[in-house]
């Protein structure tokens, strides 16, 4: 589907992000691991949630879902089922990597297939860490997918310190863990989203700089109750838009600000922007708000490799504010964006020199010399079917002087199906 976004005059408006999809993923999985009936709220139709729906039915647990309520009856972790046939992840490497921990840890033999960019997506980075857990796993050359599980005696345990901050291979090497007879701890020093310890209620100690997680086959995952909050990730489009487009105020309400997930707050405040942030509360464990964004002047900033896992998935949206802020930015140390379901950063160069903006990029980030004063060209951009490069381009489309193109725009869906929708509610032109 080709979009044609207009530029719009100002952002006004009043929206509810879609529900979490990091979350409800987990929510999902972790559902299948508990015993009986869990019971989810506000779960969204978005493509990559709706897949670890998809993928835990496979797996024996009962799903039934009326509008954004979700019952799912998992069968527990020791009654899982072996699937009768591939298990197609999709689009989500999410899915994919934590559902491997699941199956190795369990030794239930399966297939994990993805789309053509999970299929070019690194896997090594969890193969390495389960075989040395004693798992049995192979895939396309050089690690890709697909990946073969096969059945394999109890995993040994493991002290596994991330050699990359992913909250992915966190999570897969402690749901691996939790099958086993011994404690396997994962250390992390650049802290990456904790829903996996939130969520499951594990152990964690701080030492120094240090977050070390245990878990074991002794600790028990209990059905849920859970009320998804929204997604940070998807009010980080509007964050921007509402920033860097004049005479704008939008309100999102109910929006996630776990910390390990909310630095983008951080940057766009000391770019400037006028962000306030009211109504502070917790939904199952995680820090919920209403937050106001308002029409700002943004100054350039950088943003650094320590501060990349918090701001991860909005970088492409924040290198939009960059080209509308006044100097020039720097992101360095994000070189986890070239395998991402494209690579973000090629993207974003493409973009931003089509709409005129000086843009250079380096192996592991970008240099963005900002236009705030000038109307950018219209283009005709690729979303390399890449969900946040289609929205970070209609953001950036609204500040054209004409009419841009994206192409592949239906790839909005795998994390914001109401994204087309919500912008034309808040788009005044
Ligand atoms: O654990 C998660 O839910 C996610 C972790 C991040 O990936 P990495 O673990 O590869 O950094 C993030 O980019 C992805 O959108 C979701
Ligand atoms: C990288 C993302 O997701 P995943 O890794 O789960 O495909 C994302 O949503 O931006």
């Amino acid at each position: 589907m080709n979009k044609s976004i207009l530029p719009a005059a100002k952002l006004q408006g009043h929206i509810s992000v879609p529900a979490d999809k990091s979350i409800a993923q987990r929510a999902a999985l972790f559902s299948l691991l508990a015993e009986g009936r869990s019971e989810i709220k506000n779960f969204p139709p978005a493509q990559d949630p709706q897949t670890a729906l998809q993928c835990i039915r496979l797996l024996g647990a009962e799903v039934i879902q009326e509008g954004s309520d979700v019952v799912i009856t998992g069968p527990g972790r020791w009654n899982m089922k072996v699937p009768g046939q591939e298990i197609d992840c999709g689009n989500s490497g999410t899915v994919m990597r934590l559902l491997s921990g699941i199956l190795a840890g369990a030794g239930i033999p399966a297939t994990l297939t993805g789309d053509e960019s999970l299929s070019s997506r690194p896997m090594m980075r969890i193969i390495e860490p389960l075989m040395q857990m004693g798992a049995e796993i192979t895939s396309s050359e050089g690690g890709y997918p697909p990946l073969r599980i096969e059945r394999n005696r109890e995993l040994a345990s493991v002290d596994f310190t991330l050699p990359v901050p992913s909250a992915q291979l966190k999570s897969c090497v402690l749901l691996a863990g939790l099958f086993g007879s011994n404690p396997t701890t994962v250390t992390e020093t650049l802290p990456s989203r904790n829903h996996t310890e939130t969520m499951l209620q594990l152990p964690v100690k701080q030492q120094g700089n240090k977050k070390i997680i245990t878990v074991s086959r002794d600790h028990a995952v209990r059905p849920m109750k859970l009320h998804i909050p929204g997604d940070f990730s998807s009010a980080a489009f509007w964050l921007v838009a509402g920033s860097v487009l004049n005479d704008s105020e939008i309100r999102l309400s109910g929006t996630g600000i776990n910390p390990t997930r909310s630095g983008a707050l951080k940057v766009l405040e000391r770019m400037g922007a006028d962000i306030s942030v009211t109504g502070e509360r917790t939904s199952a464990g995680e820090p919920v708000a209403d937050i106001v964004v308002r029409s700002a002047r943004l100054k350039a900033t950088s943003i650094q490799a320590e501060e990349v896992p918090d701001v991860i998935d909005e970088l492409p949206v924040l290198s939009v504010a960059m080209a509308c802020a006044d100097g020039v930015s720097h992101i360095r140390g994000a070189g986890e964006l070239r395998v991402k379901e494209s690579d973000r950063l090629a993207a974003m160069e493409k973009m931003l020199h089509q709409s005129g903006v000086q843009i250079r990029t380096y192996e592991d980030g970008l240099t963005i010399s900002g236009k705030p004063d000038a109307r950018l060209l219209p283009g005709r951009y690729l979303s390399f079917h890449d969900h946040r490069i289609a929205m970070a381009a209609a953001i950036l489309a609204l500040k054209a002087d004409g009419v841009s193109e994206i192409a592949d725009a239906e790839a909005a869906a795998v994390s914001y199906t109401e994204f087309w929708d919500h912008l034309d509610i808040l788009s005044y032109r």
